[in-house]
């Protein structure tokens, strides 16, 4: 290391120039906004504080790569060592287990390799450190000794919760909400999804940028040459503040057309009267695999959580011959941030408006039954708790006998497959040929042979009870929607 970059790597100070949302704050609000670089000062009386945060960085080099890391890699560099903590105020000490080893799973999934956890029993949590002040000692502690750079907290903090446990841990921290809405910038495709995720992210980021008003232009703060720009903290924040919000706005217009689109799209399926299944679940449940198992589409697999963002929507056939739509969905996840669920909302309005859930689950797991209910909750959130439900138990190769015999004893209606091996897909095909709605009209027509799109008609969107071909045509007898219905109206004889 040159003296130079390691005086701009004390510039840089570390936990204040790496709070997430201050980089994504640069990203989201894009070029347009004129960042002041300022690098010390702004906050007085800080000065040996932070120079002493700088002696603990564990993370070499990182100061030039700085200015001009894109976010994803600014991401790698910063979520690269975790320490979790989890404050577990209700339910039994397994339950905190879990509740912290979904949250590894999902610093993994953000690409941190996470080096020690703690779980701190409490009645709440703390509201100036979130852990309390001792506990936040042995947490720096920890920290020194395994060499993180970065402190995950199990739940959403508060502006001042995340700054002072900063101060007392010297490190980087974040809270669940924070990796959960990293995660999704990752991993969403579609112009909606990223527009969804982007939206999002400045609702949780507005009201933490007052939290950080003294220090915001420091955090932004790149290069070595940011003194002379400084600009008045305050002034700059409302400036910033307002800029954030004009920006929303242009979003949720934006996602609005969007959703037009969207909805356009659906109103023609629903007026073709398909039906729709949506596949909904927990998050790694093996809700893409089942899409695949059942259809046959290549959607992305991935041993990661989050990896579907963006609705997919794929047509299927049941084993009669029955056109039906089939609706990968978003995963859920317990303490999903509400702002989130929000900016969700039309993606899982989608759920809300087909003829059948699946509700699939992974069986593996251990605690299927809070995965259930954590994702009933959102069902009912959006208002889709009148749609039919069937609970798929996946992952049964992998399950233990017991616990899939324990789910499908208190479910009433669920089956156990593995999208794996292909066990369970037969019957739940049959399930879901028999839980789709029926055509209303049962309707027999002569068609001759040269209406032969008509007929293969009645098999796509009708069901077909009888088909009989005659010297003058194809006598069909089937139940039909009252469009098709319509339409073979010629076709009836007047008379048996
Ligand atoms: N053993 C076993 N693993 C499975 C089965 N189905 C899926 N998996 C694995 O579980 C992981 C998650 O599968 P996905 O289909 O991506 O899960 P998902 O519910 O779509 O996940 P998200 O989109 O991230 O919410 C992958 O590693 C799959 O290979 C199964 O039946 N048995
Ligand atoms: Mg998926």
């Amino acid at each position: 290391m040159t003296s130079s970059s390691s005086t701009s790597q004390d510039a840089l100070s570390f936990a204040e120039t790496s709070r997430t949302e201050s980089l994504r704050a640069d990203a989201l609000m894009e070029e347009d906004v004129a960042w002041s670089h300022g690098i010390d000062g702004e906050r007085d009386g800080d000065q040996f504080d932070r120079s002493d945060r700088a002696a603990l960085r564990r993370v070499a080099g990182l100061s030039t790569e700085l200015e001009d890391v894109t976010e994803v890699e600014y991401r790698q560099l910063r979520l690269e060592r975790v320490v979790l903590v989890g404050v577990w105020t209700s339910g039994t000490a397994q339950d905190a287990e879990n509740s912290l080893a979904e949250l590894a799973a999902l610093a993994e999934t953000a690409g941190a390799l996470v080096l020690d956890g703690v779980i701190q029993r409490r009645d709440k949590p703390d509201p100036a450190t979130y852990i309390g002040s001792g506990k936040a000692n042995e947490l720096r502690d920890l920290v020194l000794e395994s060499g993180a750079d970065t402190v995950v907290c199990d739940g959403e903090l508060s502006p001042g919760q995340l700054i002072h446990l900063e101060d007392v841990a010297k490190v980087k921290v974040v809270d669940r909400t924070a990796l959960i809405l990293d995660i999704f910038a990752q991993h969403a495709k579609s112009r909606e999804g990223k527009a969804q995720v982007a939206l999002a992210q400045m609702q949780y980021m507005l009201p933490r940028l007052r939290g950080w008003g003294q220090s915001l232009s420091r955090q932004m703060g790149g290069g070595s040459g940011g003194m002379a720009t400084r600009g008045p903290g305050e002034t700059k924040i409302e400036t910033d503040r307002r800029r954030i919000r004009e920006k929303m706005a242009k979003m949720r217009r934006e996602i609005a057309e969007m959703k037009t689109g969207r909805e356009v799209k659906r109103q023609e399926r629903r007026r073709h009267k398909v039906p729709s299944v949506a596949i909904a679940g927990y998050t790694n449940a093996g809700k893409s695999s089942l899409l695949n198992r059942l259809t046959g589409a290549g959607v992305l697999v991935e041993n990661a959580l989050f990896a579907t963002l963006d609705p997919t929507v794929r047509r299927a056939e049941t084993p009669s011959g029955r056109l039906y739509t089939l609706a990968d969905t978003v995963g859920f996840v317990r303490h999903l941030p509400h702002h989130l669920v929000e900016a969700f909302r039309s993606t899982m309005e989608e759920v809300g408006e087909s003829d059948l859930i699946l509700h699939v689950v992974d069986g593996s797991h251990p605690a299927p039954e809070e995965q259930l209910a954590a994702v009933r909750e959102v069902i009912r959130d959006v208002g889709a708790v009148h749609v039919p439900e069937i609970v798929v138990v996946n992952k049964a190769d992998a399950a233990d006998p017991l616990v899939l015999q324990r789910l499908l004893h208190v479910e009433r209606r669920a089956i156990a497959v593995s999208a794996r091996t292909g066990s369970g897909i037969d019957e739940l095909l049959g399930i879901i040929d028999s839980e789709l709605p029926r055509p209303q009209v049962e309707v027999e027509a002569l068609l001759p042979y040269t209406e032969g799109a008509l007929v293969s008609r009645v098999h796509a969107d009708g069901e077909v009870l009888s088909e009989e071909h005659t010297s003058e045509g194809t006598l069909l007898r089937a139940r039909v929607h009252e469009d098709l219905a319509a339409a073979l109206g010629p076709y009836v004889p007047a008379a048996r």
